[in-house]
């Protein structure tokens, strides 16, 4: 059978594990496609050491490769909004099917490219886009096609949880590890869209769209990131019974689409509480499936590319099927997606709370705060109060039932304006998904 001719844009961590994996697996591959996947060209600004390129056509210009008439696959691998934007629509005006594993090329401009490869009648294909190795796309737009999807939240950023986890369990520096997981070949070009929140805002943007059918919306996911998140709240989680994750959280409900990426407790007990260093995991639950679990590596050279690959051999495998036969890419079809489901604003969303507050060691604080809290209807779960020592600020612990973020937003401003409470008070969002 004929060749698929891949075309490689990018060659650094990603780019380069592509191109070995489809080297050293060419012949597994080409038994599953029924056809043999060739590199026909590469783009790369420098060359590779990890990557042997040996035999193949490297430019220096990746527009080259979306121009050249013999390349069935455009690979986009460079990463950023603006050059992989215009790579990618030159690669569909020139009918070429691409496949890319970048998360904010396709939570910003996805919507715009998406439709530009239906008129054309090629494929975008983005599994590596969202947590990495694991083919959590194909397993929510297929495996859960009978489904109505009503949540799903997920550990989706690899450095993030690597970090995290490095804290938790060895007590190392943020900024060391951060270095770490930048050398291991982690974390973004930009490591404050890892530790920000917004590579997890891209990628949950992404499984909202494809589990519930609803446009890429990015500009209203609301995003917080791990850089507040210090060893005392992780011990104090722990004393409590739960487990702090970055997770990016998205449920549908009677008024609208919650979309929120944030630090969380979670009750040690779930699975996923105990999802650590790089590897990521999403909770899908579908209303006939119950709840499932995605579970795998969420970045890293290798682990990426097989989601890359499996693109590539997807695409190889329906190159002659209609496009009207094809699985759409955010699962439902084009015309079908529902423009007017409405994402929440963070104010409306409810969820219990872990806060904590440094308190001057006087008569009637907890009181004050008591009041505070129960005037605007939030109730109190639990309470620790730790004894002072040679300072004389004490911290509060406290967990709450559920609330609208609305109310605790007011309840902690009236808090931190208190002469006996010191600094802001720390909020992190409580989780049970149990239901
Ligand atoms: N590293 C990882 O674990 C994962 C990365 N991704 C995504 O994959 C994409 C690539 O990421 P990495 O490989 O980690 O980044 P990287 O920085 O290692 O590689 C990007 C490569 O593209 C090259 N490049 C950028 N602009 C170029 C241009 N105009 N012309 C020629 N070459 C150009 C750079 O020189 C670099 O070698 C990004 O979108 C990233 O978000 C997705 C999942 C996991
Ligand atoms: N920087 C990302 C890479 C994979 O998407 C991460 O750490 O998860
Ligand atoms: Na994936």
């Amino acid at each position: 059978m004929k060749p698929v001719k891949v075309g490689v844009c990018g060659l650094g961590t990603v780019g380069s594990g592509t191109v070995n994996v489809l080297h050293r697996n060419a012949e597994e591959i080409a038994r599953r496609t029924g056809r043999p996947i060739i590199v026909e060209q590469i783009g790369a600004r420098r060359d590779n050491a990890n990557c042997d390129t040996t035999g193949i056509n490297v430019t220096r210009d990746i527009f080259d490769v979306v121009n050249n008439p013999e390349i069935d696959i455009v690979v986009e691998l460079i990463g950023g909004y603006d050059i992989a934007r215009e790579l990618v629509m030159k690669a569909i005006e020139n009918g070429k099917h691409v496949v890319t594993a970048n998360k904010a090329l396709i939570a910003v401009h996805g919507n715009e490219i998406f439709e530009a490869a239906r008129a054309k009648g090629v494929v975008v294909a983005f599994e590596a886009a969202v947590a990495g190795g694991i083919p959590v796309i194909k397993g929510i737009r297929e495996g859960l096609a009978a489904n109505n999807i009503s949540w799903l939240a997920g550990i989706i950023n690899g450095t993030g949880n690597y970090i995290m986890t490095q804290m938790r369990d060895y007590g190392r520096d943020f900024d060391d590890v951060l270095k770490e997981a930048q050398a291991l070949g982690y974390a973004e070009a930009d490591p404050t869209f890892d530790v920000e929140g917004i590579d997890a805002a891209h990628k949950l943007t992404i499984l909202a769209s494809v589990a519930f059918g609803i446009p890429l919306q990015f500009d209203k996911a609301y995003t917080e990131g791990i850089t507040k998140i210090t060893p005392l709240d992780i011990v104090q989680a722990d004393e409590l019974g739960y487990i702090i994750k970055h997770l990016g959280i998205a449920r549908r409900t009677q008024s609208g689409v919650e979309l929120r990426v944030h630090p969380t407790l979670i009750p040690k007990s779930r699975l996923i509480a105990n999802v650590h260093g790089v590897l990521n995991a999403v909770m899908v639950h579908g209303d006939a499936v119950g709840p499932t679990m995605y579970y795998g590596p969420g970045a890293g050279a290798e682990p990426t590319a097989s989601s890359v690959v499996a693109d590539i051999v997807d695409i190889s495998r329906n190159i002659s099927a209609d496009y009207s036969d094809r699985v759409p890419p955010l699962a439902f079809a084009q015309d079908a997606l529902d423009n007017n489901a409405e994402i929440l604003s963070m104010d409306e969303v409810n969820t219990a709370y872990y806060l904590r507050i440094q308190a001057v060691d006087r008569p009637g604080v907890l009181a004050r705060v008591a009041t505070i809290l129960s005037e605007k209807g939030i109730s109190i779960e639990a309470i620790i109060q730790k004894e002072a020592k040679e300072s004389e600020l004490v911290p509060i612990i406290l967990m709450t039932h559920q609330a609208k973020e609305k109310q605790m937003n007011e309840a902690i401003r009236e808090i931190e304006s208190l002469s006996d409470i010191c600094g802001d008070v720390i909020r992190i969002r409580v989780e049970s998904l149990d239901n």
